[in-house]
């Protein structure tokens, strides 16, 4: 029995989605087990929402199906007759930033919304409000309307909306993004605990890093509408294999040629080759790596550009390490500490605590001693297109 109504209906999401948009092609497949969260990120523009929009059904499939629990909520495939359940019958529950409680309802009749709607006698269903408002922390506040109510008791009351009416899977997007540190963090346990308590599958989308660590099982990497990467979440954050999942991650990513002995062989860089470790396709073929730019060690050089090469100034690489000797280009502000690019790399970039880069060792046009541990670099190999 679920903890909404009670008319559970808990099994996997199956996709497959081909979605058209003007010029737009969405084309993934994915699948979503019981009680599992799966990510999605992606740059601006990259589908999220008309992923989103395809499962949930406000927007038609172009081809393909998506099945929850055996059934086939949606499904346009040649030879077939397109299906779309009604709504009510889809049982895909929503939640994003905006609570949008009913203004004219209190939020026991908020809650009790879904299961009046699927015939659940009132005095029942005003039960199962009553046990939401309490696990959701709001017991007591049931006669409150949406204008008592803070906004992160607004979307404590959303959540519990959104379970009661005992959903077979559940869409989230962004659904912690306007809230304020502390009430994100209570309500994203809260969710957390639901879904695996309720065993729903659900997909959250989410720019926030936080999301991934605190709530996520697995992640999808969705870019020019199509899956470019998908793994477990650690697993994706240590070895992103795109720009923008290396970004997201907090990595340096250099793109580069799977070469032998576990390194990636590098095109127009001041190394010939790269050591890390993780994965490598078949040499020959393309690869990258990744790093968190301050386990970069950035030593002195204690010579100026243009004077005569020392061992390393054409790039090293043993065993455990690649050391290298760069030019610092620019000094630019991260979150954490000062970003240094070179002259003679421009896609690779370390990281200092801004206490170091006072060091005049490393001031705009200091030739520097770079060295990246083998330990440090991840390889990744990302999806073909298509
Ligand atoms: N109403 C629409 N009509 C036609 N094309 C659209 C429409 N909405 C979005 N698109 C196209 O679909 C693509 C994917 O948009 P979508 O909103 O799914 O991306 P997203 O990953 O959710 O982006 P964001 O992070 O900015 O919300 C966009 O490139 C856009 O050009």
């Amino acid at each position: 029995m679920s903890g909404g109504s009670g008319r559970g209906i808990a099994g996997a999401l199956r996709c497959r989605i081909e979605v058209a948009r003007g010029d737009f092609r969405l084309d993934a497949r994915f699948e979503v087990s019981p009680g599992e969260i799966v990510a999605v990120i992606g740059p601006n523009g990259a589908g999220k929402s008309t992923l989103l929009g395809a499962v949930a059904g406000t927007l038609p499939l172009s081809a393909g199906r998506v099945e929850l629990g055996g059934r086939t909520l949606s499904r346009r495939e040649p030879g077939s007759p397109t299906t779309l359940l009604p709504r009510s019958a889809r049982r895909v529950g929503h939640l994003d930033q905006r609570a949008r409680l009913f203004p004219h309802l209190d939020a026991a009749a908020n809650i009790a919304f879904g299961p009046r709607s699927q015939r659940v006698p009132r005095t029942r269903a005003v039960r199962v409000a009553h046990d939401w408002l309490e696990r959701v922390g709001l017991a007591g506040r049931g006669s409150a309307r949406e204008d008592e109510l803070s906004g992160g008791q607004q979307q404590r009351v959303a959540i519990a909306r959104t379970l009661a009416a005992d959903p077979g899977a559940l869409l989230l997007d962004e659904p912690f993004a306007a809230l304020d540190v502390s009430s994100a963090q209570d309500l994203r346990r809260l969710v957390a605990d639901e879904i695996r308590r309720l065993g729903v599958p659900a997909l959250l989308v989410t720019h926030d890093p936080v999301d991934l660590i605190a709530l996520a099982d697995r992640v999808l990497v969705l870019e020019g509408g199509r899956i470019a990467q998908s793994g477990a979440v650690a697993e994706v954050l240590s070895a992103p294999a795109t720009g923008f999942a290396a970004e997201f991650a907090g990595r340096v990513l250099v793109a580069g040629v799977a070469s032998t002995g576990g390194s990636l062989r590098l095109e127009g860089a001041p190394v010939d080759r790269i050591r890390g470790s993780g994965p490598l396709p078949r040499p020959g073929l393309t690869a990258v790596a990744s790093f968190d730019p301050t386990a970069v060690r950035v030593s002195s050089h204690g010579r100026r550009a243009g004077e005569a090469p020392m061992p390393g100034d054409r790039g090293d690489s043993d065993g455990s390490s690649t050391v290298w000797a760069g030019t610092v280009s620019a000094l630019s502000a991260s979150r954490t500490g000062v970003r240094l690019a070179f002259a003679e790399w421009p896609e690779f970039v370390a990281e200092v605590p801004v206490s170091r880069a006072l060091d005049p060792e490393i001031a705009p046009g200091s030739r520097v001693r770079l060295e990246l541990r083998a330990a440090d670099v991840t390889f990744a190999v990302p999806l073909p297109p298509g």
